[in-house]
């Protein structure tokens, strides 16, 4: 192995990576350095690939679930932008479930991915800087005839202290609430939905709280996460499940025997 060549120092800087940062960094050799990322490429097509199909089943599909407010696994719901209440949900998730997501999927963070000129360097990114807030003050005196210059002035810096990072390299990410846009009361009954199909969800992980009481007022009924054989059956009601949305939790609603259950459902970081 040795003979592969130069070894990164084990620190986060790693000028061989497009990005030049390794965020857990560790003593390696990449395959792009020794020429052999290509071949990598028909490795991952050929071999991983199928695997892949074979073990994360449904995977790709359900990917597209969210967008478009298109349902690919749809069930009987009703959304919070449907009853007015997303402000309402956008606060819960922010106050509750942002500090929870720390503690239960340690090393997370919720972050927007945003477009950086990070290699133009410091000159650059000063020119930049100056250039956005001449074309800012300019477009504020046109439109507002002058008024409210300085409050402007203030969302100028806001928006570049957010699109320019001069020590990142092309994108960056910069660290935000947690967000959803699939927010949605689900209802189970016999003669209705009872169930809900095997899927993977459109997040990076799913809230799904208990609003009512299952043997009591339903029969039935609970969360089936099949690659692990495990059945979330006996949730207590305002309690929540935590898992995470895509190609590992694939998961079901198990069958509502009788009574009608209620779950809110919520599909964090899509
Ligand atoms: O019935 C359940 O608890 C699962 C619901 C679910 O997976 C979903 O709505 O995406
Ligand atoms: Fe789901």
């Amino acid at each position: 192995m040795e003979a592969f060549g130069q070894w990164s120092d084990g620190t986060n800087k790693d000028e061989r990576l497009d990005g030049g940062y390794e965020n857990v960094p560790t003593r390696d050799i990449h395959m792009k350095q020794v020429g052999l990322e290509p071949h990598w490429l028909e490795v991952l097509k050929a071999y991983v690939r199928p695997l892949q199909e074979l073990m994360y089943t449904g995977y790709f599909h359900d990917d597209e679930r969210i967008e478009g407010g298109y349902e690919a696994v749809p069930t009987r719901d009703i959304h919070m932008r449907q009853v007015g209440l997303t402000a309402h949900w956008d606060y819960i998730l922010e106050e509750y479930v942002g500090p929870l997501q720390q503690t239960v999927f340690v090393g997370y963070t919720s972050v927007r991915h945003v477009f950086i000129f990070g290699r133009m360097g410091g000159l650059g990114v000063g020119v930049l800087y100056a250039v956005s807030l001449l074309l800012l003050l300019l477009w504020t005196v046109h439109s507002q005839g002058g008024v409210c210059v300085l409050g402007h002035m203030g969302q100028a810096f806001t928006l570049t202290d957010s699109f320019i990072r001069p020590d990142d390299n092309f994108y960056s990410s910069i660290t935000k609430p947690p967000r959803a846009i699939m927010n949605f009361v689900v209802r189970y009954r016999p003669d209705e939905q009872p169930s809900l199909r095997p899927h993977h969800d459109s997040s990076t992980y799913t809230i799904n709280i208990a609003l009512n009481r299952p043997k009591i007022d339903y029969q039935g009924g609970g969360c089936k996460f099949i690659r692990y054989n495990c059945s979330v059956t006996d949730t207590r009601l305002g309690w929540l499940l935590m898992h995470p949305g895509r190609l590992t939790h694939y998961h079901e609603g198990l069958p509502v025997t009788s009574g009608t259950r209620y779950i809110m459902i919520s599909f964090v970081d899509p």
